[in-house]
């Protein structure tokens, strides 16, 4: 099983490091792809050091801030197009815990298309989130469980393993959200495409370096798409039936 970890990354001098190291000591099989969107504080400099000392790291540079959601789907076509059979999706700043990357692995061989590390089913946690953090999440994940019927507890999970052939059902083309939107957006076509979808507890940390990228936009975009695709559901089911 040939695996790449895709960590798309913008002002992350400080914890990109850490994290690779720790993902390298921990999954030392798992290749490593560093999307980075020109970040002003050197980012890509660092990486590509870093790919330059070992041969298991790489690096994709992107002209300018595009968002989460377009740094993934670059990453995916790269690792698509290198014939990596799981991709997974990891935050640079050590928030998604490197050690326990195999726990989401150990899902792919027992049938898991796509495996989603999750802070709120039975094990899992976050640790030294704001309550307004937890809210939104959890209101979040709350909502579009409903709006979308997807039976999970945490849509908007950016801890995941993608079997490259879930990846290679859906039209990414048609994927257009960036911050949280790009997550539930992803589930939703993973579960309208009939694929089997697992949660595995993990531990969330938020960050100690650096600073979110969150921001009100990107929580509206979440909520409006969430809305959009919903009833957009709806009424295809309701217009079929006629
Ligand atoms: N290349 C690139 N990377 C970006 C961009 N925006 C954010 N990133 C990178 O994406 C990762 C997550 O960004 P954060 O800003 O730390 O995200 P967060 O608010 O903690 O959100 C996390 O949790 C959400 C759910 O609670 C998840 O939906 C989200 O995917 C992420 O895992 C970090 O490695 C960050 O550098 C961008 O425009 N371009």
């Amino acid at each position: 099983m040939r695996v790449v970890t895709i960590i798309p990354t913008y002002n992350e001098l400080e914890s990109l490091p850490i994290t690779v190291g720790r993902l390298r000591a921990a999954v030392p099989d798992s290749d490593v792809l560093i999307v980075d969107d020109n970040s002003p504080d050197g980012t890509g400099e660092l990486a590509d050091k870093m790919a330059s000392e070992d041969s298991s790291i790489h690096v994709m540079h992107r002209t300018g801030k595009a968002g989460l959601g377009a740094a993934y789907l670059a990453g995916f076509r790269w690792a698509l197009d290198a014939g990596y059979d799981v991709l997974v999706e990891m935050d640079a700043d050590g928030s998604h815990k490197p050690e326990q990357l195999p726990s989401l692995l150990a899902q792919i061989p027992l049938g898991a298309d796509l495996v989603i590390g999750s802070r709120w089913v039975k094990g899992g946690s976050v640790v030294n989130w704001p309550l307004h953090r937890k809210a939104i999440s959890r209101c979040g994940s709350f909502y579009s469980r409903m709006m979308l019927g997807v039976k999970l507890r945490d849509i908007t999970a950016g801890y995941r393993a993608f079997r490259r052939e879930t990846l290679e059902a859906l039209d990414l083309d048609a994927v257009d959200s960036v911050g949280y939107g790009f997550q539930v957006d992803m589930t939703f076509r993973v579960a309208q495409a009939g694929l089997n979808i697992v949660e595995v507890p993990v531990t969330f940390v938020e960050r100690e370096l650096g600073v979110s990228k969150m921001s009100g936009n990107i929580v509206v975009e979440a909520m409006w798409n969430v809305t959009k695709w919903g009833l957009g559901a709806r009424w295809k089911k309701l217009t079929s039936k006629k």
